[in-house]
């Protein structure tokens, strides 16, 4: 069978990588808006109700008007934006994330795809967190930094444009009322019971990401030795080609690592004599950040193999 994807938002930052992932498979057809139809909510409500899946990729007003405009039950969808990342009537979509996820993936009709910190965020915490190797109520904390493009064609103009209002700063703390949307979603996901501190800044380099958190193990119950977290994530990601878990034998870490691919690798360094460790992920926030999270999404609910398409 061949599966008519409709993406909207085609023509956006995570939109286009999309469509660069999914263009060329034989077993998807894409279904993409002229320029000049692309906002007409008529040309827009056809695509959205006779596609078999629907990527979105969209502001979350648009995203959420988006969905109200599926009448029926047939058309499954792939949200982009925040709009629906902690709705209880939605699958969250990361595959790797929880045992199980992938079924729930895969049976789903409505799934939000993660946000890019999130994601990275999650994936660090999330198996220590339910091992009991991080107490549930343990007041985290989380250090990120981001390319431009994470802030969409904005942002991009932001520090590429010529105007006057051209962004020149090299690296820029934001968030700092620290009510920055994805704390929600990190809170719920990672379940645990306080918003964790989030710190993100954006930097001068197009794509990538790097997203930190700090242990203090001495303040834990249990105190897990720095190998004791690390066996604990390579075991929660043994079968994963998309999260792997690195040696911490390198002196430093760029942002670069994994930008342009839809990898994410992990590391956790630490200190057995301060009982400190820091763990450090690397994403691309256009990759597993974005666009191949959607791609991996669609290929585990169409019943593809999960992986086709992504840049590992
Ligand atoms: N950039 C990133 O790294 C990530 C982005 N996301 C999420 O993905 C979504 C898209 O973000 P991003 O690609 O960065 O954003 P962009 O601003 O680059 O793209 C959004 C696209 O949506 C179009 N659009 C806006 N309103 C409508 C509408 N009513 N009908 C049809 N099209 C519309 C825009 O067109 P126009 O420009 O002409 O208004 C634009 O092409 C957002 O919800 C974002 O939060 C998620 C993870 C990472
Ligand atoms: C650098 C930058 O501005 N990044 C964006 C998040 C990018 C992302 O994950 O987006 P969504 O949650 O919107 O999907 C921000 O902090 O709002």
């Amino acid at each position: 069978m061949i599966a008519q994807v409709f993406i909207d938002g085609a023509a956006g930052t995570t939109g286009l990588e999309i469509r660069e992932r999914l263009g060329g498979r034989p077993e998807i057809q894409l279904v993409v808006l002229d320029d000049q139809d692309r906002k007409d909510p008529g040309k827009r409500d056809e695509a959205l109700n006779s596609a078999d899946f629907v990527i979105l990729c969209l502001p979350d007003d648009a995203a959420r008007e988006a969905v109200a405009m599926i009448r029926n039950e047939r058309t499954r969808v792939i949200d982009a934006s925040t709009a629906f990342r902690t709705a209880p009537d939605w699958t969250y979509g990361f595959a790797e994330l929880e045992p199980g996820q992938v079924t729930a993936i895969a049976e789903a009709g409505r799934v939000s795809n993660p946000g890019c910190y999130p994601t990275g965020f999650l994936a660090l915490v999330r198996p220590l967190i339910r091992a009991g190797l991080i107490p549930h109520d343990f007041p985290l904390s989380v250090n990120a930094v981001s390319g431009y493009s994470g802030g969409g064609r904005s942002m991009i103009a932001e520090f590429e444009g010529a105007d006057a209002e051209r962004s020149t700063t090299a690296y820029r703390p934001y968030g700092l009322a620290l009510a920055h949307k994805h704390v929600p979603e990190m809170q719920k996901h990672a379940r645990i019971v306080h918003p964790p501190i989030f710190m993100p800044s954006v930097a001068r380099t197009y794509r990538g990401m790097v997203v930190e958190v700090p242990l203090p193990l001495f303040a834990f119950t249990r105190k897990p030795s720095v190998e004791a977290l690390e066996n604990v994530l390579r075991d929660a990601y043994r079968d994963s080609p998309v999260v792997q878990v690195l040696p911490a034998d390198v002196p430093t870490i760029a942002i670069e690592e994994n930008a342009g691919s839809d990898r994410l690798a992990i590391r956790v360094f630490g200190n057995d004599e301060t009982r400190q460790a820091r763990l450090v992920a690397t994403l691309d926030n256009l990759g597993k950040g974005a666009a191949g999270a959607a791609v991996q999404n669609l290929n585990i609910m169409a019943g593809l193999d999960p992986t086709a398409g992504l840049v590992l």
